[in-house]
């Protein structure tokens, strides 16, 4: 099995993220908090109150979890085509596979990327959250006093089974939106592209962005459903599962609440994105 795909999913997924990060704090913000009115508003806020750092609460622990996750996902998706098309990466721009494999490849890859995201994801949500300004004399310590701290309060308040909270709704999430995200990144690279060569990093750059924004706006519903899930249990349990969540929250907020975060989302998504499909077909051009 080859493994150049691991790391170079996870050392591109890292620089991805670190771009993303503070678009990701003020998305989730949006999506859990009503103290906020729109992003520049967030924006603002977290800035004033919890000054630039604030923007990046929350990151040490997806920059580890992230070598799992991102290296799972490329690393899955590209032994998954080795499987079925019995092409390697490097042969894949002379014989390029069917869309259907790419689909299927890209939804196993989102599946069990989603697996290892769970407890991850809902460590980095439950910090985000915390809106105590850093450390000040005299003002009360937040809940969480870090990502280790998290996870423990977590495991002794919730149960073990607590760390997976919202576990559902994040494969839902995935599965089917990582294959429109490979599907997108290889049909852009290919209509640019004439056939057989090897697309210009512009073209993957921009492939890589417009990937990114397609998977995450089919994503955001599920999106808005995990994170409420997630955030549950924290205050008192408000619901009985994933339908529930989707019942009550467009009940008491509107149908629009499903596609809350879209915009940020889409704004993060493009430069993650496109770093990260840059930086992955560098370093395996570089060591092929
Ligand atoms: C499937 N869904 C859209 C939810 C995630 C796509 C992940 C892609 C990239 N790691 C990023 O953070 O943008």
């Amino acid at each position: 099995m080859p493994v150049e795909e691991f790391v170079a999913g996870w050392i591109s997924g890292a620089l991805g993220l670190v771009l993303g990060h503070p678009f990701d704090t003020v998305k989730v913000r949006l999506q859990t908090q009503t103290m906020y009115h729109g992003i520049i508003d967030c924006m603002v806020k977290i800035y004033r109150h919890e000054s630039l750092l604030g923007f990046f609460k929350g990151m040490s622990f997806p920059i580890a979890s992230i070598a799992v996750v991102n290296s799972v996902l490329f690393g899955v998706y590209s032994n998954t085509l080795l499987m079925l098309t019995a092409t390697s990466h490097q042969d894949r721009r002379a014989q390029p596979p069917s869309y259907v494999h790419i689909f299927m490849a890209g939804c196993t890859g989102g599946f069990l990327q989603a697996c290892c995201l769970a407890p991850f994801d809902l460590i980095k949500v439950r910090l985000q959250n915390q809106t105590e300004p850093r450390a000040k004399p005299g003002s009360p310590p937040p809940r969480y006093r870090g990502p280790v701290h998290c996870a423990a309060s977590i495991f002794r308040e919730e149960g073990p089974r607590g760390l997976f909270r919202g576990a559902w709704a994040l494969m839902l999430r995935d599965t089917p939106t990582l294959g429109i995200y490979f599907i997108t990144y290889e049909g852009l690279c290919r209509q640019c592209t004439p056939g057989g060569q090897t697309p210009s990093s512009a073209t993957v750059l921009v492939a890589g962005g417009f990937a990114g924004i397609a998977s995450w706006a089919t994503a955001t519903p599920l999106d808005v459903v995990k994170s409420r899930m997630q955030m549950d249990g924290l205050r008192r349990r408000a619901y009985q599962g994933m339908l529930d969540c989707i019942v009550s929250s467009v009940r008491q907020e509107g149908p629009g609440v499903l596609f809350r975060g879209l915009t940020i989302n889409s704004a993060r998504a493009f430069p993650v994105n496109a770093v990260t499909f840059l930086s992955y077909e560098y370093l395996l051009r570089f060591w092929g």
